[in-house]
């Protein structure tokens, strides 16, 4: 991650039940504030090209399947190095940007051969802690953890145990995110809280803040696995969460929105909640990831069609 000097990394500061005591969401609000940002253009015919470069910039580039191979991890993280065609760059005149992917994202067993490749260039992100239902011991997760730093992941992406935030068990939680926080050491750490389980935007919400509050430096939504993944009004709770803890403790959390989002044009959607919610300064990779399999051959058809005017079929883009 390309983070600027003075970025100050958060910190658990402690289970304070008093502020979850005190979160209420209003579900009809979050809905009608995302239908209004799915109804509208959100951003400037003349500027989607230059948004389209951003997103690809955010972009934590995944394959997370049963039937990965070193083969396919490979190609993924060429692509993530070099994220769009050469002659797309050339038309765009983006050569300068060495425009890349803000991560790849695999399972643990396949660091390994995404390391080669990446060199170090870009990070690695490791879905360790029993991805996709962390229903593992305790011990287990936090050997998977260390297990995937020491092979070179810099970035962990936990999942936490739902049953915690289904039984209000805030405390357990806590412990838990605070336990893998220390196993990842230096590496960054993304809590999954698997939205699409925690039945709520209540829960989402008290779940956000317990997690920040004990040193996650992301919070994302989903594993990709769950019957539903990212949505916008799961985003609009949880980049809220992040804005008030900002305004608490001054620390500032990244935001992750992962699973499903697979078209130009809902990642154009999570932009525009980040720029909206939360202003520009989250808009960098160090605060902003899009975890996504496929979204990148949408961007990059729809980059074609600024370029020459005409798509082409999606299996002509290169799939990572
Ligand atoms: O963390 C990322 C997700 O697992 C990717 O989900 P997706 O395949 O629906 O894009």
């Amino acid at each position: 991650m390309s983070i600027s000097p003075d970025f100050k990394r958060n910190e658990a500061v402690g289970l304070d039940l008093g502020w979850l005591n005190h979160i209420h969401v209003n579900k009809a609000a979050a809905d009608r504030r995302a239908a209004s940002l799915a109804n509208r253009r959100s951003v400037k015919k003349e500027y989607q090209a230059a948004w389209l470069l951003k997103a690809i910039s955010v972009i934590d580039l995944t394959t997370l399947a049963g039937d990965d191979t070193p083969g396919r991890v490979e190609r993924l993280c060429r692509k993530a190095m070099r994220p769009l065609r050469a002659d797309l760059v050339e038309a765009l005149g983006v050569q300068d940007l060495n425009l890349t992917t803000g991560a790849v994202c695999v399972y643990h067993e396949m660091i390994q051969h995404a390391v080669p490749v990446l060199q170090g260039r870009l990070p690695i992100a490791a879905v360790s802690t029993a991805f996709p239902a962390g229903l593992s011991s305790m011990e287990t997760k936090l050997r998977e953890i260390e297990l995937s730093v020491a092979a070179g992941a810099s970035e962990i992406d936990i999942v936490i145990t739902r049953q915690h935030v289904l039984t209000g068990n805030w405390q357990a939680l806590y412990d838990e995110m605070l336990a893998y926080r220390k196993a990842c050491g230096e590496a960054h750490v993304k809590a999954i809280l698997a939205t699409g389980d925690l039945v709520t935007l209540e829960n989402v919400a008290k779940a956000s803040w317990v997690c920040m509050m004990a040193g996650a430096d992301f919070i994302k939504t989903s594993t990709g696995k769950e019957g539903v993944n990212a949505t916008i009004p799961v985003s609009l709770v949880m980049v809220r969460a992040i804005r008030e803890y900002y305004e608490q403790t001054g620390f500032m959390v990244g935001y992750k929105p992962a699973g499903g989002v697979s078209t130009a044009k809902s990642a154009l959607q999570y932009l525009t909640v980040m720029k909206e919610e939360l202003g520009n300064e989250w808009l960098e990779p160090h605060l902003f990831r899009i975890g996504a399999s496929s979204l990148l051959t949408d961007i990059e058809r729809q980059l074609e069609h600024y370029v020459t005017g005409n798509y082409s079929a999606a299996h002509r883009h290169a799939q990572p």
